[in-house]
């Protein structure tokens, strides 16, 4: 294996999820480090002093930071099988565009939702028509990158596990409203790569609740 790949993580996070999906599709070994964020650790401060926030890849003694930049770096860096963003400029563009749709519009509605006042239904129809955005760009193909499990389906997979959070708290049913992006979801989950790196929604939905409490949420 790989000598000198490790991943600071912390094991809720979408965003390090990503990195480990990428380097799990890619066979690379690597060592999982668990970040505290109420005590950064030196490594971290060193490795992404601008930003302070995992996930960061360190590869041979070097941080690299962002999860969608880490994703590329891996992708470039273990070219061999299995490649994650398309050689084509303008279907790179493409996957591009729509894994920033990702980081910007689902990233941040469903977190609105998540910290959801009461019935959440605003935040729910706005998440909700965020969804339906990508499931119609996904149209009839098996992955974002059609017939390949690429870069956007690996950005967005992670939210997949904010589902069921969302029909705990606001009751809504997101293979009811995205049954074609449910279906995807469901495709993607059964890789090997996603089933051992997605931790169990109903943890994630845990800390989600213990979250709203800490933050007197009801
Ligand atoms: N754009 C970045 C976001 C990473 C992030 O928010 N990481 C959070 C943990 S997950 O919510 C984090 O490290 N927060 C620490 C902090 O904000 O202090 C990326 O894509 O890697």
């Amino acid at each position: 294996g790989e000598k000198g790949v490790k991943l600071l993580g912390i094991w809720y996070s979408p965003f390090g999820h990503r990195a480990r999906i990428a380097l799990e599709e890619k066979g690379v070994d690597y060592e999982y480090i668990e970040e505290d964020l109420s005590s950064k650790s030196e490594l971290l401060l060193k490795s992404n002093p601008i930003q302070k926030k995992v996930p960061v890849l360190l590869h041979n003694g070097k941080p690299i930071c962002e999860s969608l930049i880490i994703v590329q770096y891996i992708d470039e860096v273990w070219p061999g099988k299995k490649p994650i963003l398309p050689s084509d400029p303008y279907d790179r563009a493409q996957a591009l565009f729509w894994s920033d749709y990702v980081d910007k519009k689902i990233y941040e509605s469903g977190m609105k939702l998540l910290r959801a006042v009461g019935e959440g239904q605003e935040e729910a129809k706005e998440f909700t028509e965020n969804l339906k955005n990508l499931e119609a760009e996904l149209g009839e193909r098996k992955f974002f990158g059609g017939e390949v499990f690429g870069f956007v389906d690996i950005a967005m997979v992670p939210f997949t596990n904010w589902f069921y959070s969302c029909e705990a708290i606001c009751g809504l049913k997101v293979d009811e409203a995205v049954p074609k992006l449910a279906a995807w979801a469901n495709r993607c989950r059964e890789r090997e790569s996603v089933a051992k790196t997605l931790p169990d929604p109903k943890k994630v939905l845990e800390s989600v609740v213990d979250f709203r409490k800490k933050m007197g949420i009801q």
